[in-house]
């Protein structure tokens, strides 16, 4: 009967681990891994060289004790944390080694200790965080229950590690978001605004696909433009009300430089509560679409486009504009002005690419080793991507699989938190008429059926 029980068991967990492997780590996985780490530890430290020999004096007094002379010493471990995706493991370094030392060792713990992924960083001086994943997190992302709330920043996306990837518009103002078409641009984008729907922020959406992208999501947007033309105006009205909020933090500024000690506004963050103006966050989905033009009166309205996106991704910050652009490529091939807004535009996550050149776009001048993490991207992981920022830092990522269906939910659901924005009112979508335009269509489908 026992032996009956631990089949059934170990057929369990055998089943969990090939079809459920996220059920499988919180059930068996997370105990065997932590015991597995913990009795092979010092032996896998001492095969994978990262070990330091015993110090002058301990070989001294074991040699005037007449003891056997003292094992090498292996880091010390400050912490054991089991997680929802792996194991988090501290270690204090002894003198001699550095964080270099374990993050060219990742490869080797990763196998000897039988997890699926191991990467590193230094936390301090000489302590070290292992991240150690149980299983391929980014096959079918599950973001956990909870996260880290902050005004303007959003959890969008999963990293390798297991741990949440955020994109914090404080911290990295203006993203580019480049991929091959079908590589998980939109995808990522309606995580992007399903993750902003619920918060403090006017959102504006700039769709020259015909709006089909975020036409759908219109009820959470304070404006939106489907044409180069209204484009150019909505480019130009924020341009402007970026000049409003700085004659406001000007006027504050007039204000508190009068009285000793008082904080001296610097941006809209610094604002009092009562007067600071809602952050925009502006959304241009297939930028090349901007950028190109067939004829003279089509290039000066591309040149004053990219000339309003160059004035936004320059000043914007401060106003509590931030952009998030979205494209196949972005490079010098689209005119004057785009390597100058791309410079400006320091949040960079790349999806699959077709070639090196597109991968170069994204990364080239931030760090080579993303461009050769973006280009291996394989095609069949649709929503992988690179994310990474001017740190020279890079994560691989993946979003959840979020549908229109349930970006426009999420949307509708948090429609009254949508702003008005005055100098924006032109381009506010008439929601009332999308609905309208709708009925008909509802109407008439049975009877055509
Ligand atoms: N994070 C993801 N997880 C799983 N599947 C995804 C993910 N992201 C995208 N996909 C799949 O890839 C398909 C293409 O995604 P998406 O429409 O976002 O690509 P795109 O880069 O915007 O393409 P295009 O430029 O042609 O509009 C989606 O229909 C979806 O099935």
């Amino acid at each position: 009967m026992t032996w009956f029980m631990v089949g059934v068991v170990v057929v369990a967990a055998g089943l969990l681990r090939w079809r459920r492997p996220a059920w499988y780590w919180l059930t068996f996985g997370v105990v065997l891994a932590t015991v597995r780490v913990l009795v092979r530890y010092a032996s896998v430290m001492d095969a994978c060289g990262l070990t330091v020999p015993p110090s002058r004096w301990r070989l001294a007094l074991a040699r005037v004790a007449n003891r056997p002379v003292p094992e090498s010493r292996v880091p010390r471990i400050l912490r054991l944390r089991p997680t929802r995706t792996g194991l988090v493991l501290r270690l204090k370094l002894r003198p001699g080694q550095d964080a270099f030392d374990v993050s060219a060792a990742t490869d080797r713990l990763r196998h000897s200790f039988g997890m699926y992924g191991v990467t590193s960083r230094e936390v301090r001086s000489g302590v070290v965080e292992v991240r150690m994943t149980g299983y391929d997190v980014l096959k079918q992302v599950q973001m956990p229950a909870r996260t880290e709330a902050r005004p303007m920043r959003v959890p969008v996306a999963l990293r390798e590690d297991g741990s949440v990837h955020y994109r914090d518009y404080r911290a990295v103002p203006h993203g580019l978001t480049l991929g091959a078409t079908e590589s998980g641009k939109s995808v990522y984008q309606r995580n992007l605004v399903a993750g902003l729907a619920p918060m403090d922020v006017a959102l504006v959406g700039i769709d020259c696909k015909h709006g089909v992208e975020l036409f759908p999501l219109a009820r959470r947007f304070s404006a939106l433009a489907d044409n180069p033309d209204t484009a150019l105006e909505l480019l130009e009205a924020l341009v402007s009300h970026m000049e409003e909020m700085y004659q406001l933090i000007r006027a504050e500024q007039r204000i508190s430089v009068a009285v000793p000690d008082a904080e001296i506004a610097a941006d809209i963050w610094d604002l009092p509560d009562d007067i600071r103006p809602v952050p925009v966050v502006v959304l241009v989905d297939e930028v090349a679409e901007l950028a190109l033009f067939a004829s003279r009166e089509e290039e000066k309205r591309r040149d004053r486009i990219i000339t309003a996106l160059v004035r936004l991704a320059q000043l914007g910050r401060a106003a509590g504009i931030y952009l998030e652009i979205c494209g196949q490529r972005f490079g010098s091939e689209l005119g004057k002005g785009i390597t100058m807004l791309r410079a400006q535009l320091t949040g960079r996550t790349a999806h699959r690419v077709n070639d090196e050149t597109s991968a170069n776009m994204a990364f080239g001048d931030i760090s080579p080793d993303a461009v050769l993490a973006a280009i291996q991207i394989p095609a069949e992981t649709r929503g992988i991507a690179i994310a990474g920022d001017s740190t020279g830092g890079w994560h691989r990522i993946r979003t959840p699989h979020t549908s229109l269906r349930q970006a426009v939910n999420t949307c509708n659901k948090y429609a009254d938190r949508t702003p008005d924005v005055p100098a924006l009112a032109a381009y506010r979508p008439a929601v009332a008429a999308l609905s309208s335009a709708r009925l008909p269509l509802s109407k008439t489908a049975p009877a055509t059926a």
